[in-house]
Formats: structure tokens, C-alpha cells, sequence
């Protein structure tokens, strides 16, 4: 019988210790992700969800621990390694991380200047294409990120993240602040690109909703490390108290039942 092909890991988090002075952040703590999935990263508010996606983008030296993205350490290489390993990976920052002084669309131009090479038309051309991906209508390539809803800012941020043609997307909070329509309506954007790009996602997310439209799989940050990881379905069976309200306290109740009445034929 042909065996699976084994899952590649894009990502390999080894023994990761964070701390700041006297404070540990992450001790011990292990985490893969598998090219193609979307990997939701939950925990309490301060377990360090947004420390360890730092870590992996190479923003933050951890005091200690191994991260490889495609195999490599990011840390370890000369700037030119380095720049070429990042562009195979776009960021969402939770604010959206904008530069208020620039339109939309040189927003979105900007790496496409400064890490491709494109001239300005170029990449003014295609920071368009890469808007219209996101969701953006006509006419929002030359608002500023001020003039623009929450909603907006996160798809121009997203369109930005994208710009590059990234094989991982990394998202904070893409949902905080979004009312429930538009935050849906992110959800289904994330998985229409994963499915359309072959991408690769590791979502931070409070959102519950979240959790149950798009994610294959969860991570569950507690006692400084990856506590359980896995479906949902499985990791919402694990004992630990922060685990049990979360998932069935009456918010993961209520996200479970609109998934039950309305299941996204797109999760894989
Ligand atoms: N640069 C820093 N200096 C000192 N402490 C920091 C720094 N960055 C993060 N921390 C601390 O690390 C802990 C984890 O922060 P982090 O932002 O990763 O939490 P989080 O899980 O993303 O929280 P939330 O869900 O509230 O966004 C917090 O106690 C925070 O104060």
C-alpha cells in the first residue's frame, strides 16, 4: 500500500526560552508547522503568542532555543541569506503596522521597491493586483490608512503581508476589532487565499470564530509552553482550566453551535 507523503514542517520551534529580566515568557517550548495549514495560536492574554511569533520572524534574539523556518536558522545568516529568507514570509501586525504618511497602495508598493527592485509604476501596478486580492474596491489605492474603516486597514495590511508573494503568512489578531460580518468575511478571504496560493498560516487569534471556520489546527499556549496541539475537536478535550472556559465556556459554546449550523466547506 503506497504510504502519505510525510508533512513537511516550515516551521520548527525547538526548547524556545524567552525572558524579560526576571520574567520567563516561554520555557521548553516546542511547536511545528506544516506546510499548508492554517495553525491557529491561542493562550491567555500575556502567554506570549505575539513573543513567539516574533521570535519566528526573527524580530526578537529568544535567550535561548532553535527556530528554523525552511530549515534555516534566521538568526544564524549573513543579511543577504537573511533578506531572501524573508521574503518568503508576509506579517500582519495586530495595528496593522501601516505608515500613516503613505497611501494605500504605496503602502503595499514599498517592499516591492525596497526588497524586489521594482520601479515605482511597476510597483504601483502590481501593489494594485495584490489589493484587489485582499478585497480592496477601486478607489482605496490613494486613501490614507487614517481615512480608512478597521476593516480596511487590516485588508490593506494583509495586501502588504502579500505583496511579496510570501509561502507563509503570519497574522496577529487579524480579527480583533472587526464587527462579526467583517470579521466572517476575513475568515473566508484567509482561506479562499490559502486554498488559491498554497500558503501556509499561523494565525493568532482570540477569536473563536475564528478558530472553528479556518483553522486545521490548534496551538494552545499555557504554563510557558505549547501546552496541546491539534484539531480542535481534540484539543478542546484537554483537561487543563484555562482550555475547559475557553472552549466550553458560553462564547466557545456559541462558536461551536454557528459551526455546527453553518460548517465552511472550504476547511480541509
Ligand atoms: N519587549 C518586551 N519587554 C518586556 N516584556 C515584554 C516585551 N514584550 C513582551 N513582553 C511581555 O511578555 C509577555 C507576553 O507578551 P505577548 O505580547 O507575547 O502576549 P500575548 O499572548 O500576545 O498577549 P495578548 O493576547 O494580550 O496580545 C507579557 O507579559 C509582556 O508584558
Amino acid at each position: 500500500m503506497p504510504q502519505p507523503a510525510p508533512q513537511e514542517n516550515v516551521i520548527q520551534v525547538r526548547d524556545l526560552v524567552n525572558r524579560f529580566g526576571s520574567q520567563t515568557v516561554h520555557e521548553h517550548l516546542d511547536l511545528d508547522v506544516r506546510r499548508g495549514e492554517i495553525l491557529g495560536v491561542v493562550g491567555g492574554s500575556g502567554t506570549g503568542k505575539s513573543v513567539l511569533l516574533r521570535s519566528i520572524v526573527g524580530l526578537r534574539r529568544p535567550t535561548s532555543g532553535q527556530v528554523h523556518v525552511f530549515g534555516q536558522d534566521l538568526l544564524s545568516l549573513s543579511p543577504e541569506q537573511r533578506s531572501q529568507l524573508e521574503r518568503r514570509f508576509g506579517v500582519l501586525f495586530q495595528n496593522g503596522a501601516l505608515f500613516s504618511s503613505l497611501n494605500v497602495v504605496e503602502n503595499v508598493a514599498m517592499p516591492l521597491i525596497e526588497h524586489a527592485g521594482l520601479s515605482r509604476p511597476e510597483a504601483q501596478r502590481l501593489a494594485g493586483v495584490k489589493l484587489a486580492l485582499a478585497g480592496l474596491p477601486p478607489g482605496t489605492e490613494i486613501k490614507y490608512p487614517s481615512e480608512l474603516s478597521g476593516g480596511m486597514v487590516k485588508r490593506a495590511a494583509l495586501a502588504r503581508a502579500l505583496s511579496m508573494d510570501p509561502e507563509i503568512l503570519f497574522l496577529d489578531e487579524p480579527t480583533a476589532g472587526l464587527d462579526p460580518i467583517s470579521a466572517a468575511a476575513f475568515d473566508r478571504l484567509i482561506l479562499t487565499l490559502r486554498d488559491a496560493l498554497g500558503l501556509t498560516v499561523f494565525l493568532v487569534t482570540h477569536d473563536l470564530d475564528t478558530l472553528y471556520t479556518t483553522c486545521d489546527r490548534v496551538a494552545v499556549l499555557s504554563q510557558k509552553k505549547v501546552l496541546v496541539v491539534g484539531p480542535l475537536d481534540v484539543v478542546a478535550e484537554n483537561g487543563d482550566p484555562w482550555v475547559q472556559s475557553y472552549f466550553h465556556g458560553p462564547r466557545g459554546r456559541a462558536a461551536e453551535e454557528a459551526h455546527e449550523r453553518e460548517p465552511s466547506p472550504e476547511v480541509k
